[in-house]
Protein backbone atom coordinates (compact mmCIF):
# COMPACT_ATOMS: atom_id res chain seq x y z
CA UNK A 1 0.00 0.00 0.00
CA UNK A 2 2.84 2.52 0.87
CA UNK A 3 4.00 2.81 -3.01
CA UNK A 4 0.55 3.39 -4.63
CA UNK A 5 -0.28 6.21 -1.57
CA UNK A 6 2.96 8.06 -2.38
CA UNK A 7 2.22 8.09 -5.93
CA UNK A 8 -1.76 8.44 -5.82
CA UNK A 9 -0.79 11.94 -4.16
CA UNK A 10 -0.45 13.13 -7.80
CA UNK A 11 -3.45 14.84 -8.66
CA UNK A 12 -5.17 14.28 -5.17
CA UNK A 13 -8.60 15.76 -4.88
CA UNK A 14 -10.44 15.27 -1.13
CA UNK A 15 -14.28 15.09 -1.39
CA UNK A 16 -14.70 18.77 -0.68
CA UNK A 17 -12.43 19.32 -3.17
CA UNK A 18 -14.53 17.70 -6.08
CA UNK A 19 -17.74 19.03 -4.96
CA UNK A 20 -15.93 22.92 -5.56
CA UNK A 21 -14.31 21.99 -8.97
CA UNK A 22 -18.03 20.88 -9.82
CA UNK A 23 -19.30 24.03 -8.78
CA UNK A 24 -16.89 25.92 -10.61
CA UNK A 25 -17.34 24.05 -14.36
CA UNK A 26 -20.92 23.38 -14.36
CA UNK A 27 -23.52 25.88 -14.59
CA UNK A 28 -25.48 26.62 -11.65
CA UNK A 29 -28.59 24.63 -13.04
CA UNK A 30 -27.14 21.17 -13.08
CA UNK A 31 -24.37 22.00 -10.36
CA UNK A 32 -27.07 22.57 -7.85
CA UNK A 33 -29.64 20.04 -9.22
CA UNK A 34 -26.49 17.49 -8.15
CA UNK A 35 -26.05 19.23 -4.46
CA UNK A 36 -29.37 20.29 -3.43
CA UNK A 37 -32.16 18.13 -1.73
CA UNK A 38 -35.74 18.91 -0.72
CA UNK A 39 -37.28 21.36 0.86
CA UNK A 40 -35.13 23.13 4.02
CA UNK A 41 -32.50 20.68 3.44
CA UNK A 42 -32.82 18.96 6.97
CA UNK A 43 -32.42 15.54 6.13
CA UNK A 44 -29.48 15.91 3.44
CA UNK A 45 -27.70 17.90 6.36
CA UNK A 46 -28.72 15.29 8.83
CA UNK A 47 -27.06 12.35 6.56
CA UNK A 48 -24.14 13.78 7.18
CA UNK A 49 -24.59 14.48 10.63
CA UNK A 50 -26.10 11.11 11.63
CA UNK A 51 -22.49 9.84 10.46
CA UNK A 52 -20.58 12.80 12.34
CA UNK A 53 -22.15 11.89 15.53
CA UNK A 54 -21.51 8.21 15.52
CA UNK A 55 -17.23 7.98 16.53
CA UNK A 56 -15.23 5.07 16.95
CA UNK A 57 -13.09 3.71 19.39
CA UNK A 58 -10.04 1.83 17.86
CA UNK A 59 -8.34 -0.96 18.99
CA UNK A 60 -4.32 -1.02 18.96
CA UNK A 61 -1.77 -3.80 18.81
CA UNK A 62 -3.68 -6.12 16.50
CA UNK A 63 -1.57 -7.06 13.54
CA UNK A 64 -3.35 -4.89 10.70
CA UNK A 65 -0.97 -5.87 8.36
CA UNK A 66 -3.35 -7.83 5.91
CA UNK A 67 -6.58 -6.45 5.13
CA UNK A 68 -9.46 -8.04 3.42
CA UNK A 69 -12.13 -5.86 1.66
CA UNK A 70 -13.67 -8.21 -0.70
CA UNK A 71 -17.17 -7.97 -0.34
CA UNK A 72 -19.98 -9.73 -1.98
CA UNK A 73 -22.73 -7.33 -2.91
CA UNK A 74 -26.25 -8.48 -3.78
CA UNK A 75 -24.83 -12.18 -5.15
CA UNK A 76 -21.84 -10.47 -7.18
CA UNK A 77 -17.90 -9.92 -6.43
CA UNK A 78 -16.69 -6.52 -5.40
CA UNK A 79 -13.15 -4.70 -4.80
CA UNK A 80 -14.84 -2.65 -2.33
CA UNK A 81 -18.22 -3.00 -0.13
CA UNK A 82 -19.14 -0.27 -2.21
CA UNK A 83 -21.02 -0.05 -5.43
CA UNK A 84 -21.71 3.24 -7.51
CA UNK A 85 -25.93 4.59 -6.87
CA UNK A 86 -27.85 5.13 -9.44
CA UNK A 87 -27.67 8.92 -10.53
CA UNK A 88 -29.94 9.85 -13.57
CA UNK A 89 -29.16 12.31 -16.01
CA UNK A 90 -25.17 11.77 -16.01
CA UNK A 91 -24.58 13.56 -19.30
CA UNK A 92 -25.24 17.03 -17.25
CA UNK A 93 -22.17 16.92 -16.02
CA UNK A 94 -19.96 15.13 -18.33
CA UNK A 95 -20.96 14.03 -21.79
CA UNK A 96 -19.79 10.74 -21.81
CA UNK A 97 -22.03 10.64 -18.64
CA UNK A 98 -22.84 6.90 -17.68
CA UNK A 99 -20.37 5.73 -19.74
CA UNK A 100 -17.94 7.40 -18.33
CA UNK A 101 -18.90 6.20 -14.80
CA UNK A 102 -19.71 3.02 -15.88
CA UNK A 103 -16.56 2.18 -17.57
CA UNK A 104 -14.29 3.58 -13.86
CA UNK A 105 -16.05 1.12 -12.01
CA UNK A 106 -15.74 -1.98 -13.92
CA UNK A 107 -12.14 -0.51 -13.88
CA UNK A 108 -11.93 -0.61 -9.97
CA UNK A 109 -14.04 -3.65 -9.61
CA UNK A 110 -16.90 -2.33 -8.48
CA UNK A 111 -20.56 -2.66 -9.56
CA UNK A 112 -22.50 0.45 -10.91
CA UNK A 113 -25.70 0.79 -11.01
CA UNK A 114 -27.64 1.95 -13.85
CA UNK A 115 -30.67 5.07 -13.60
CA UNK A 116 -34.10 4.03 -15.14
CA UNK A 117 -33.05 7.73 -16.30
CA UNK A 118 -29.78 7.31 -17.94
CA UNK A 119 -29.07 9.43 -20.57
CA UNK A 120 -27.75 6.15 -22.33
CA UNK A 121 -29.55 2.88 -22.54
CA UNK A 122 -28.64 0.31 -20.43
CA UNK A 123 -27.19 -1.82 -23.50
CA UNK A 124 -24.82 1.17 -24.33
CA UNK A 125 -23.67 0.83 -20.83
CA UNK A 126 -23.81 -2.51 -20.44
CA UNK A 127 -21.57 -3.14 -23.64
CA UNK A 128 -18.71 -0.69 -22.60
CA UNK A 129 -18.31 -2.32 -19.15
CA UNK A 130 -18.00 -6.05 -20.28
CA UNK A 131 -17.72 -8.23 -17.81
CA UNK A 132 -18.02 -5.40 -15.06
CA UNK A 133 -20.93 -5.96 -12.50
CA UNK A 134 -24.05 -3.87 -13.23
CA UNK A 135 -27.40 -3.16 -11.40
CA UNK A 136 -30.63 -1.84 -13.24
CA UNK A 137 -32.51 0.77 -11.03
CA UNK A 138 -36.29 0.63 -11.90
CA UNK A 139 -38.33 3.88 -11.66
CA UNK A 140 -41.65 1.76 -11.86
CA UNK A 141 -43.50 3.52 -15.24
CA UNK A 142 -47.28 3.78 -14.42
CA UNK A 143 -47.53 1.24 -17.12
CA UNK A 144 -46.92 -2.33 -16.06
CA UNK A 145 -45.57 -3.47 -19.60
CA UNK A 146 -42.81 -1.13 -20.06
CA UNK A 147 -41.70 -1.37 -16.02
CA UNK A 148 -41.33 -5.20 -17.51
CA UNK A 149 -39.95 -4.31 -20.59
CA UNK A 150 -37.24 -2.49 -19.09
CA UNK A 151 -36.69 -5.50 -16.43
CA UNK A 152 -36.38 -8.12 -19.25
CA UNK A 153 -34.01 -5.50 -21.27
CA UNK A 154 -31.65 -5.73 -18.44
CA UNK A 155 -32.11 -9.60 -18.16
CA UNK A 156 -30.61 -9.68 -20.93
CA UNK A 157 -27.82 -7.50 -21.07
CA UNK A 158 -26.46 -8.92 -18.12
CA UNK A 159 -27.73 -6.96 -15.23
CA UNK A 160 -27.15 -8.92 -12.07
CA UNK A 161 -30.08 -7.80 -10.07
CA UNK A 162 -33.03 -5.09 -10.01
CA UNK A 163 -33.54 -2.18 -7.38
CA UNK A 164 -36.84 -0.82 -7.04
CA UNK A 165 -36.89 2.73 -5.65
CA UNK A 166 -40.02 3.24 -3.87
CA UNK A 167 -39.32 6.59 -1.56
CA UNK A 168 -40.09 8.24 -5.08
CA UNK A 169 -43.84 8.00 -5.58
CA UNK A 170 -43.88 11.65 -7.03
CA UNK A 171 -40.88 13.78 -7.00
CA UNK A 172 -39.23 15.47 -3.76
CA UNK A 173 -40.14 19.62 -4.33
CA UNK A 174 -36.60 21.03 -4.54
CA UNK A 175 -36.04 24.79 -4.17
CA UNK A 176 -33.33 25.05 -5.92
CA UNK A 177 -34.24 23.88 -9.51
CA UNK A 178 -37.54 25.48 -9.01
CA UNK A 179 -35.07 28.88 -8.60
CA UNK A 180 -32.88 27.63 -11.40
CA UNK A 181 -36.32 26.42 -13.73
CA UNK A 182 -33.88 23.34 -13.89
CA UNK A 183 -35.40 20.27 -15.10
CA UNK A 184 -32.58 18.23 -16.75
CA UNK A 185 -35.33 15.73 -18.73
CA UNK A 186 -36.86 18.95 -19.76
CA UNK A 187 -33.35 19.51 -21.76
CA UNK A 188 -33.16 16.09 -23.26
CA UNK A 189 -30.85 14.16 -20.65
CA UNK A 190 -31.90 10.77 -19.36
CA UNK A 191 -34.31 9.34 -22.16
CA UNK A 192 -31.34 6.31 -22.99
CA UNK A 193 -33.53 4.00 -21.94
CA UNK A 194 -36.85 5.22 -22.83
CA UNK A 195 -36.02 5.96 -26.28
CA UNK A 196 -34.36 2.76 -27.39
CA UNK A 197 -37.40 0.62 -25.42
CA UNK A 198 -39.52 -0.87 -27.86
CA UNK A 199 -42.74 -1.06 -25.91
CA UNK A 200 -42.91 2.44 -24.89
CA UNK A 201 -41.73 3.77 -28.65
CA UNK A 202 -45.12 1.89 -29.76
CA UNK A 203 -47.52 3.20 -26.98
CA UNK A 204 -46.34 6.76 -27.33
CA UNK A 205 -45.98 6.63 -31.25
CA UNK A 206 -42.44 7.82 -31.34
CA UNK A 207 -41.72 7.63 -35.07
CA UNK A 208 -43.77 10.65 -35.70
CA UNK A 209 -42.52 12.57 -32.52
CA UNK A 210 -40.23 15.83 -32.06
CA UNK A 211 -38.02 15.71 -29.08
CA UNK A 212 -40.46 17.77 -26.90
CA UNK A 213 -42.73 15.34 -27.37
CA UNK A 214 -40.99 12.80 -26.61
CA UNK A 215 -39.72 14.39 -23.18
CA UNK A 216 -43.46 15.01 -22.35
CA UNK A 217 -43.95 11.38 -23.15
CA UNK A 218 -41.51 10.53 -21.22
CA UNK A 219 -42.81 12.73 -18.09
CA UNK A 220 -46.57 11.56 -17.85
CA UNK A 221 -45.54 7.90 -17.38
CA UNK A 222 -41.88 7.83 -15.37
CA UNK A 223 -43.48 7.97 -11.97
CA UNK A 224 -46.29 5.48 -10.24
CA UNK A 225 -47.92 6.39 -7.15
CA UNK A 226 -50.20 3.63 -7.32
CA UNK A 227 -47.64 1.33 -6.33
CA UNK A 228 -47.60 -1.05 -3.43
CA UNK A 229 -46.10 -4.64 -2.77
CA UNK A 230 -48.53 -6.32 -4.69
CA UNK A 231 -46.98 -4.99 -7.90
CA UNK A 232 -43.82 -6.18 -6.75
CA UNK A 233 -44.44 -9.71 -5.54
CA UNK A 234 -46.09 -9.45 -9.28
CA UNK A 235 -42.73 -8.76 -10.77
CA UNK A 236 -41.23 -11.61 -8.62
CA UNK A 237 -43.11 -14.07 -10.59
CA UNK A 238 -41.59 -12.13 -13.94
CA UNK A 239 -37.78 -12.53 -13.34
CA UNK A 240 -35.62 -14.32 -12.21
CA UNK A 241 -33.14 -11.92 -11.20
CA UNK A 242 -32.70 -10.75 -7.50
CA UNK A 243 -35.02 -7.86 -6.64
CA UNK A 244 -33.72 -5.30 -4.34
CA UNK A 245 -36.24 -2.27 -2.44
CA UNK A 246 -33.99 0.87 -2.61
CA UNK A 247 -35.65 3.79 -0.35
CA UNK A 248 -36.77 2.49 2.62
CA UNK A 249 -35.90 3.49 6.50
CA UNK A 250 -38.72 2.18 8.88
CA UNK A 251 -38.28 -1.31 9.95
CA UNK A 252 -41.71 -2.59 8.96
CA UNK A 253 -41.38 -1.81 5.59
CA UNK A 254 -37.67 -4.53 5.73
CA UNK A 255 -39.89 -6.99 7.49
CA UNK A 256 -42.64 -6.43 4.81
CA UNK A 257 -39.68 -6.87 2.11
CA UNK A 258 -38.81 -10.05 3.78
CA UNK A 259 -42.10 -11.32 4.02
CA UNK A 260 -42.62 -10.11 -0.01
CA UNK A 261 -39.17 -12.36 -0.90
CA UNK A 262 -37.21 -9.84 -1.93
CA UNK A 263 -33.93 -10.10 -1.77
CA UNK A 264 -32.12 -7.22 0.05
CA UNK A 265 -32.67 -3.40 0.85
CA UNK A 266 -30.71 -0.02 0.58
CA UNK A 267 -31.60 2.03 3.96
CA UNK A 268 -31.76 5.25 2.20
CA UNK A 269 -33.99 8.50 2.16
CA UNK A 270 -32.86 9.80 -1.75
CA UNK A 271 -29.69 11.43 -0.29
CA UNK A 272 -32.11 13.82 1.26
CA UNK A 273 -33.72 14.48 -1.93
CA UNK A 274 -37.59 13.30 -1.15
CA UNK A 275 -39.40 13.24 2.09
CA UNK A 276 -37.32 16.45 3.70
CA UNK A 277 -37.78 15.92 7.32
CA UNK A 278 -37.12 11.65 7.17
CA UNK A 279 -34.68 10.33 9.74
CA UNK A 280 -31.27 9.88 8.39
CA UNK A 281 -30.17 7.10 7.29
CA UNK A 282 -28.16 6.18 9.98
CA UNK A 283 -30.10 6.83 12.40
CA UNK A 284 -32.36 4.89 10.77
CA UNK A 285 -29.93 1.93 10.13
CA UNK A 286 -29.74 0.69 13.93
CA UNK A 287 -33.60 -0.77 13.83
CA UNK A 288 -33.66 -1.45 10.17
CA UNK A 289 -30.58 -3.89 10.88
CA UNK A 290 -32.60 -5.18 14.25
CA UNK A 291 -35.29 -6.14 11.99
CA UNK A 292 -33.66 -8.02 8.74
CA UNK A 293 -29.82 -8.42 9.59
CA UNK A 294 -29.05 -11.86 8.61
CA UNK A 295 -31.93 -12.74 6.61
CA UNK A 296 -31.29 -10.28 3.55
CA UNK A 297 -28.51 -7.85 2.43
CA UNK A 298 -29.26 -4.57 4.03
CA UNK A 299 -27.18 -1.85 2.13
CA UNK A 300 -26.88 1.77 3.05
CA UNK A 301 -26.56 4.77 1.04
CA UNK A 302 -26.72 8.70 2.28
CA UNK A 303 -23.51 10.86 2.94
CA UNK A 304 -20.82 8.51 2.28
CA UNK A 305 -17.85 10.66 1.45
CA UNK A 306 -15.24 9.18 3.40
CA UNK A 307 -13.56 5.55 3.84
CA UNK A 308 -14.05 6.08 7.30
CA UNK A 309 -17.86 6.24 6.95
CA UNK A 310 -18.34 3.01 5.24
CA UNK A 311 -16.49 1.78 8.48
CA UNK A 312 -18.92 3.37 10.61
CA UNK A 313 -21.99 1.95 8.42
CA UNK A 314 -20.74 -1.74 8.25
CA UNK A 315 -20.09 -1.37 12.24
CA UNK A 316 -23.82 -0.11 12.67
CA UNK A 317 -25.00 -3.56 10.85
CA UNK A 318 -24.56 -2.58 6.97
CA UNK A 319 -23.44 -5.04 4.67
CA UNK A 320 -22.33 -2.63 1.75
CA UNK A 321 -22.73 1.08 1.03
CA UNK A 322 -23.88 3.05 -2.05
CA UNK A 323 -22.17 6.18 -3.13
CA UNK A 324 -23.86 9.26 -4.80
CA UNK A 325 -22.99 12.38 -4.93
CA UNK A 326 -19.09 11.40 -4.15
CA UNK A 327 -19.18 9.95 -7.43
CA UNK A 328 -21.35 12.48 -9.17
CA UNK A 329 -18.81 15.44 -8.84
CA UNK A 330 -15.79 13.43 -9.68
CA UNK A 331 -16.97 13.14 -13.10
CA UNK A 332 -16.73 16.26 -14.11
CA UNK A 333 -13.11 14.56 -15.53
CA UNK A 334 -14.96 11.71 -17.01
CA UNK A 335 -13.77 7.74 -16.13
CA UNK A 336 -10.31 9.34 -14.87
CA UNK A 337 -12.21 11.43 -12.15
CA UNK A 338 -14.38 8.49 -11.38
CA UNK A 339 -11.81 6.09 -11.24
CA UNK A 340 -9.65 8.66 -8.96
CA UNK A 341 -12.64 9.10 -6.54
CA UNK A 342 -13.03 5.36 -6.43
CA UNK A 343 -9.01 4.18 -5.44
CA UNK A 344 -8.93 7.54 -3.07
CA UNK A 345 -11.98 5.74 -1.28
CA UNK A 346 -11.01 2.39 -1.43
CA UNK A 347 -7.05 3.94 0.42
CA UNK A 348 -9.05 5.91 2.88
CA UNK A 349 -11.36 2.97 3.63
CA UNK A 350 -8.60 0.73 4.00
CA UNK A 351 -6.79 2.94 6.38
CA UNK A 352 -9.57 3.37 8.59
CA UNK A 353 -10.32 0.13 8.71
CA UNK A 354 -6.54 -0.71 10.04
CA UNK A 355 -6.49 2.12 12.07
CA UNK A 356 -9.94 0.94 13.93
CA UNK A 357 -8.07 -1.65 14.45
CA UNK A 358 -9.91 -4.43 12.03
CA UNK A 359 -8.25 -6.60 8.99
CA UNK A 360 -11.73 -7.99 7.94
CA UNK A 361 -15.34 -6.62 7.29
CA UNK A 362 -17.17 -8.66 9.38
CA UNK A 363 -15.39 -7.66 12.66
CA UNK A 364 -16.61 -4.51 12.57
CA UNK A 365 -19.06 -4.39 15.32
CA UNK A 366 -21.27 -1.79 17.01
CA UNK A 367 -19.42 -2.35 19.85
CA UNK A 368 -16.61 -0.02 18.25
CA UNK A 369 -18.55 2.61 18.21
CA UNK A 370 -20.07 5.38 20.14
CA UNK A 371 -22.84 7.59 19.71
CA UNK A 372 -21.60 11.66 20.20
C1 LIG B 1 -28.05 13.99 -8.99
C2 LIG B 1 -28.70 12.78 -8.38
C3 LIG B 1 -29.52 11.97 -9.15
C4 LIG B 1 -30.10 10.83 -8.59
N1 LIG B 1 -30.84 10.01 -9.40
C5 LIG B 1 -31.36 8.87 -8.88
C6 LIG B 1 -32.05 7.96 -9.71
O1 LIG B 1 -32.17 8.16 -10.91
N2 LIG B 1 -32.56 6.85 -9.14
C7 LIG B 1 -32.44 6.57 -7.79
O2 LIG B 1 -32.92 5.56 -7.31
N3 LIG B 1 -31.75 7.42 -6.99
C8 LIG B 1 -31.20 8.54 -7.50
N4 LIG B 1 -30.48 9.37 -6.68
C9 LIG B 1 -30.24 8.98 -5.27
C10 LIG B 1 -28.96 8.14 -5.14
O3 LIG B 1 -29.12 6.87 -5.73
C11 LIG B 1 -28.55 7.91 -3.68
O4 LIG B 1 -29.64 7.36 -2.96
C12 LIG B 1 -28.07 9.18 -2.97
O5 LIG B 1 -27.37 10.02 -3.85
C13 LIG B 1 -27.17 8.80 -1.79
O6 LIG B 1 -26.73 9.92 -1.10
P1 LIG B 1 -25.28 10.61 -1.35
O7 LIG B 1 -25.40 11.41 -2.58
O8 LIG B 1 -25.11 11.44 -0.12
O9 LIG B 1 -24.25 9.50 -1.47
C14 LIG B 1 -29.88 10.51 -7.23
C15 LIG B 1 -29.05 11.34 -6.45
C16 LIG B 1 -28.46 12.45 -7.00
C17 LIG B 1 -27.56 13.30 -6.15
O1 LIG C 1 -33.02 13.68 -9.00
C1 LIG C 1 -33.32 12.61 -8.46
O2 LIG C 1 -32.97 12.35 -7.30
C2 LIG C 1 -34.07 11.63 -9.17
O3 LIG C 1 -33.98 10.51 -8.77
C3 LIG C 1 -34.95 11.92 -10.32
C4 LIG C 1 -35.34 10.92 -11.18
C5 LIG C 1 -36.18 11.17 -12.24
C6 LIG C 1 -36.64 12.42 -12.48
C7 LIG C 1 -36.25 13.44 -11.64
C8 LIG C 1 -35.42 13.20 -10.57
Amino acid sequence: MGEERMSSNVGFRSPEEWERLAKERLEQGPFEYIQSGSGAEETLEANLAGLRNWKIVPRVLRDVSTLDVQSTIIGVQSNLPVALAPVGFQTIIHPEGELAAARAAAAKGIPYTVSTVSSYSMEQIAEVMGKGARFFQLYWPNDDEIALSFVKRAEKSGYSAILITVDTPLLGLREQDKQNQYFPLKNGHGLGNYESDPVFRTKANLETKEKSEVISEVASRLFNPTLTWEKVRWLRTQTKLPIVIKGIVHPDDARLAVENGIDGVVVSNHGGRQLDGSISSMDALEDMVKAVKGDIPIIFDGGIRRGVDIVKALALGADSVLIGRLYAYALIDGQVGVEKAITQLKDEFQTALALTGETKLIDLKKTMLLKR
